[in-house]
C-alpha cells in the first residue's frame, strides 16, 4: 500500500532522514517511535508530500512527490496541531473536508463529540481540538491514516475510545502510521514497531516477533513464595522475587512445575511476563549509540 524507498531529507545542509525504507500494508497499525528530534514528524510530513526529499514514495501505486499529491486523497492525517478554523463550529470544520454526511455523523458519534460539535471550536479544550483533528483524519474512509502524537491532551476515556476506533478501522483494512511517546498506549494497539534515531531505522519488526524474542521470563505465583524461592534456589533454578510474585526463566517452567508438585506447593499463576517495551527501546538505543561511538573511534567519522 505504502512503499517508502531509500528516502533522504535535508534541511539546509543537515541530513535529517538518512536512506530510510519501509512498507505499510492494509490493516497495519505501525507505531513510529524514537527520541525527540529523531525525525518522526519529518518522515510523516515527507509521506504527505510536504518536504523536499530524495528517494521514492509510492502510495496506492502512485508516486508521491512534493508537487504530486493526487494519491493523498486517500490519506487522512493529523500532524502537529490540528488544522481547525476557530470561528467555525466543529461540525462546520468537519463539513469542509467531508464527502459524505452519513460518514461524518458516524465519525462524530464514534468519537463521542455530539455534545460540543455545534459549538465554535475556538472554545474547545486541548483534548476536544485533538479529537476534532483525529475526526478530520478519519473522514471519508481513508486507506491510510497518519497521526502524529494523537493522544496529546486526551483524557483516559478519550484515549480508550481512540484506541478502539483505530482498531475498528484497521480491522476494515485502514492502515495507521502513528507516532507517540506514550509507549504504554501505543503497545496496546500497534502491530508493528518502527524505531528510529538520528533519521535512521533501528528496528522495523512485527510486534509478535518482538514479544517472542523478548519473552524470556514468566511470572509465578504459588501458595508460599518464600518456600518456592528456597526450593528453586536449591535446585539452581534462577528466580527473582518481586513484591508479590516471582520471575523465572521460560526455559524452566516445566522443571518448576514438577518441583512444586513434589514439594506439595500449589501453583496459583504461571504466565508470560508482559514485554517491557520501554526497556527494549532504551536498550536498542543505547546499543546503537555505542556502535556509533565505536565507529567514530575506529574511523574518525560518524
Ligand atoms: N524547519 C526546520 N528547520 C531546521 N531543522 C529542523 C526543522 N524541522 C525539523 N528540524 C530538525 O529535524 C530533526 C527532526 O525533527 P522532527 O521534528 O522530525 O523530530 P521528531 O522525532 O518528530 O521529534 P519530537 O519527538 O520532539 O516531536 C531535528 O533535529 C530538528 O531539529
Amino acid at each position: 500500500m505504502l512503499q517508502v524507498k531509500n528516502i533522504a531529507v535535508f534541511i539546509g545542509h543537515k541530513k535529517i532522514i538518512d536512506d530510510l525504507s519501509f512498507q505499510v500494508q492494509p490493516g497495519d497499525i505501525v507505531g513510529l517511535v524514537g527520541p525527540n528530534g529523531a525525525g518522526k514528524t519529518t518522515i510523516m510530513k515527507t509521506i504527505l508530500g510536504l518536504t523536499n526529499f530524495q528517494g521514492q514514495i509510492i502510495f496506492a501505486n502512485q508516486k508521491i512527490t512534493e508537487n504530486n499529491h493526487t494519491a493523498l486523497a486517500q490519506v487522512g492525517a493529523l500532524i502537529e496541531h490540528p488544522a481547525i478554523y476557530p470561528f467555525l463550529t466543529g461540525l462546520q470544520n468537519l463539513e469542509l473536508y467531508s464527502h459524505s454526511h452519513e460518514d461524518l455523523l458516524q465519525v462524530i458519534s464514534r468519537l463521542q463529540m455530539e455534545h460540543y460539535i455545534s459549538k465554535q471550536s475556538k472554545n474547545y479544550s486541548l483534548g476536544m481540538k485533538q479529537k476534532l483533528g483525529i475526526a478530520i483524519a478519519l473522514l471519508n474512509h481513508p486507506q491510510l491514516v497518519i497521526l502524529d502524537e494523537p493522544l496529546n491532551g486526551l483524557d483516559i476515556e478519550a484515549t480508550i475510545g481512540i484506541r478502539k476506533i483505530i482498531q475498528q478501522y484497521a480491522e476494515q483494512g485502514t492502515a495507521f502510521f502513528i507516532s507517540s511517546h506514550v509507549l504504554s498506549e501505543l503497545q496496546k494497539i500497534m502491530t508493528r514497531l518502527i524505531l528510529i534515531n538520528d533519521g535512521q531505522i533501528i528496528i522495523d519488526q512485527a510486534l509478535t516477533e518482538i514479544r517472542n524474542l523478548n519473552q524470556c521470563q514468566y511470572k509465578l505465583l504459588t501458595t508460599n513464595l518464600d518456600k518456592t524461592v528456597d526450593i528453586l534456589s536449591k535446585h539452581h533454578l534462577p528466580v527473582q522475587k518481586n513484591e508479590n510474585y516471582l520471575l523465572i526463566n521460560h526455559t524452566d517452567i516445566f522443571k518448576v512445575q514438577d518441583l512444586l508438585y513434589v514439594h506439595n506447593l500449589r501453583l496459583l499463576e504461571l504466565a508470560p511476563q508482559e514485554t517491557n517495551f520501554e526497556k527494549i527501546i532504551v536498550n536498542l538505543l543505547e546499543q546503537q549509540r555505542r556502535q556509533t561511538h565505536d565507529n567514530y573511534h575506529k574511523t574518525g567519522t560518524f
